[in-house]
């Protein structure tokens, strides 16, 4: 359960250490905290986010997650993601594929749009467990607000270090557009001595979007860091989120910004006989967002891109069909084959894409 006491994160497992970005010195403009942001958004990818004041509406959260997770599953069936690239709604465990071979999932999870956070009591996009619904006004709509807040917030920041016209970014994730943003609450069953690679409980990925704000209790999260061989635990640290670049971001960056590639497996040690819950926020692009590198509003995106040659950031694709993609494409269901697997990446597994 959320908040129940839980076996420490052990010391000997490989981890992989991030740096610490103060969100508060980040909002009064402290330009030696922006600079270790870029320099962790510029290299890895992700980085720790304190005093983001956020605690109470994630402990909510995680209490909206049990609820739901809660439910028959008959119950929970009846808001299923589907088969057609649409993520909002509920996923069940075994759902999606982890890899080329087609292994299984192993986690469920509860996903909120945005716009229909925004926009209740009126349905936006979709109806939800009462569960949800319940919990729209007090928990739902107030963690979507708080993370839009902080995403916003290093959305300007990248946007000014990009030498972008002002607004650019944001403009780019208007609130007002439909889009892919979305709250996810995920819940993994204790997985006692799995091998780590016989169970990934999400395959090796990166994030569609553009910012990820994570908050976990149990380890179990990997990134493979640039140039590594081997996939490094990152240690979870109480009342620090764990914040990442996705793709749209590497693209419109032309490759300054990294979305680092990541996935969760079986927590370490003595935390592996618990369930593992975590939750995300997702910003992602307006829905008719062209992903492409942002060449003709700022010269370092320009020099960026030309001195990539090999890379491609003209992807062709809006946001909501890179995402419809992306998520179609990894549920079981729509497989026929590892090219089915290959159809769901984004910039990853084809580095001459992006
Ligand atoms: O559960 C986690 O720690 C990470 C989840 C994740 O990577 C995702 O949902 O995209
Ligand atoms: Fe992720």
């Amino acid at each position: 359960m959320p908040g129940a006491t839980l076996p420490p994160f052990p010391d000997n497992v490989p981890t992989h250490p991030l740096l610490v970005v103060d969100y508060q010195l980040l909002k009064e403009g402290q330009q030696q905290e922006i600079d270790t942001l870029w320099e962790a958004a510029t290299t890895l990818g992700f980085w720790y986010l304190k005093n983001h004041g956020a605690d109470q509406v994630v402990s909510d959260m995680f209490d909206m997650g049990a609820e739901t997770m809660d439910l028959p599953l008959e119950e929970k069936l009846k808001f299923e993601q589907g088969d057609d690239g649409q993520s909002s709604g509920y996923k069940k465990a075994g759902a999606c594929a982890t890899d080329e071979t087609g292994k299984l999932d192993a986690a469920e999870f509860i996903n909120v749009s945005k716009d229909d956070a925004l926009a209740y009591p009126r349905i936006a996009r979709r109806t939800y467990p009462q569960t949800v619904n319940a919990r729209m006004e007090s928990t739902i709509t107030p963690f979507v607000q708080k993370s839009l807040d902080v995403n916003y917030t290093i959305l300007k920041i990248f946007n000014d270090k990009l030498g972008l016209p002002e607004g650019t970014l944001s403009r780019l994730h208007d609130i007002n557009e439909f889009s892919g943003s979305e709250a996810r609450c995920i819940k993994t069953p204790p997985m006692p001595g799995k091998s780590l690679a016989d169970k990934a409980a999400l395959g090796a990925h990166t994030d569609f979007g553009s910012l990820s704000f994570l908050h976990n209790r149990l380890g179990g999260l990997q990134v493979l860091p640039p140039g590594h061989e081997r996939w490094l635990y990152v240690k979870p640290l109480p009342g620090h989120a764990i914040c990442n670049v996705g793709d749209a971001l590497t693209v419109f960056s032309g490759g300054i910004l990294q979305s680092n590639i990541h996935r969760v497996v079986a927590p370490p040690g003595d935390q592996s006989y618990h369930e593992r819950w975590s939750l995300v926020f997702f910003i992602r692009p307006g829905d008719s967002v062209v992903l492409r590198a942002l060449v003709e509003d700022s010269s370092v995106v320009a020099k960026s891109v030309a001195e990539k040659p090999d890379r491609n950031f003209e992807t062709g694709s809006t946001a909501a069909a890179w995402f419809a993609r992306r998520v179609k494409n990894q549920r079981i269901n729509n497989r026929t084959g590892p090219e089915t697997w290959r159809a769901s990446r984004g910039t990853e597994h084809k580095p001459a894409a992006a």
